[in-house]
């Protein structure tokens, strides 16, 4: 390969670029059967715990008797199938469609599951999006009051072709507190303000250590940051997750924390997100139940503003 060529990829993905030419250009979107939120878990940076937050949060979400699934569509480094210790090999049903694995309650299937290894990381945009669709439409998703999906970091084309393809019903993003990826944590959320996708709040990650002798809080960066972006971007601050070196020593063996050690701090510390991460989800319900079509987006926005007062 010539290095000093430029690398053959668009700056603009494909779907932005489309969006460019034609402001009101939309694809139809085909909801997903049987779910009934969609929401989206991001981060700006990689490595800040994402894949984490989502495994973690599903399995709270599930020991709070909702029916939650997890589709990992994070192309470039799937780790889904290896947090929630499903393994490779899905089943598939009569139809064809690939079904689900089922563990600690929690319904999953990743990219890595549908698409050969070695093809995803060479995808540009058309195959990316048809990949992800099936992730969404060929899966035989079972009845789920919640569907998080682990996006891949950034806001690049995963993110515009889901946003544009399936109906979400709003976004977390995840974030350590260094700054740079508070900056990156910032863009994500402009991403979604600006196609109008609520964002129910941000997950501050590895903020502190608990001691294990005496329980003090040990801070491990600058704190505060993560709040107030929060409150400058007008969005929920959810709550904070320790390092926790045992829960990641569970992680690489496929059990999550939450399932582990539900007492731990950083379980601990999960659960109350998920509690307030269904509260969103349900005040978004109600809000767009009272504005329920193109016009009462005012409405709408109203009904956010005075919840964040
Ligand atoms: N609170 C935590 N305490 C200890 N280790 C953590 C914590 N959160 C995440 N980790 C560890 O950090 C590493 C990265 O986490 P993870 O894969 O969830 O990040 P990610 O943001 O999804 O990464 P990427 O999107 O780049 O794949 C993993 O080894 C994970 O076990």
């Amino acid at each position: 390969m010539d290095l000093k060529k430029p690398f053959p990829v668009p700056v603009v993905s494909a779907a932005a670029a489309r969006r460019a030419e034609d402001p009101w250009y939309a694809e139809p979107q085909s909801p997903v059967p049987g779910v009934r939120d969609v929401v989206l878990v991001g981060s700006g940076k990689g490595g800040v715990g994402k894949s984490t937050v989502t495994v973690n949060l599903a399995c709270a979400l599930a020991a709070q008797g909702l029916r939650v699934g997890v589709a990992d569509a994070d192309l470039y480094g799937p780790s889904v199938a290896r947090l929630l210790g499903t393994g490779a090999g899905l089943a598939h049903g009569e139809d064809g469609r690939t079904v689900p694995a089922l563990a600690h309650g929690v319904h999953a299937v990743s990219v890595a599951n549908i698409l050969p290894p070695e093809a995803a990381l060479a995808w540009k945009g058309p195959l990316v999006a048809q990949a992800l669709l099936q992730l969404f439409h060929e899966v035989a998703w079972p009845d789920l009051d919640l569907l998080l999906v682990d996006l891949p970091p950034g806001t690049g084309d995963v993110q515009l072709t889901l946003l544009e393809q399936v109906p979400v019903s709003g976004a977390l993003l995840v974030t350590t507190p260094q700054r740079l990826a508070l900056a990156d944590a910032e863009r994500g959320i402009a991403l979604f303000h600006e196609l109008d996708i609520p964002v129910f709040g941000l997950v501050e990650n590895m903020s502190h250590y608990v001691c294990p002798c005496c329980g003090e809080h040990q801070p491990l960066f600058p704190e505060g940051g993560v709040r107030d972006l929060a409150a400058r971007r007008h969005v929920s601050y959810l709550g904070s997750v320790p390092l926790d070196p045992a829960g990641q020593a569970l992680a690489d063996g496929g059990t999550p924390l939450v399932a582990a050690q539900p007492e731990a701090a950083a379980a601990q510390a999960f659960i109350a997100m998920a509690e307030r991460l269904r509260a969103a989800v349900e005040l978004e319900r109600r809000a767009l139940d009272r504005s329920p079509e193109a016009g009462g987006r005012e409405a709408h926005a109203a009904f956010w503003e005075q919840l964040l007062d």
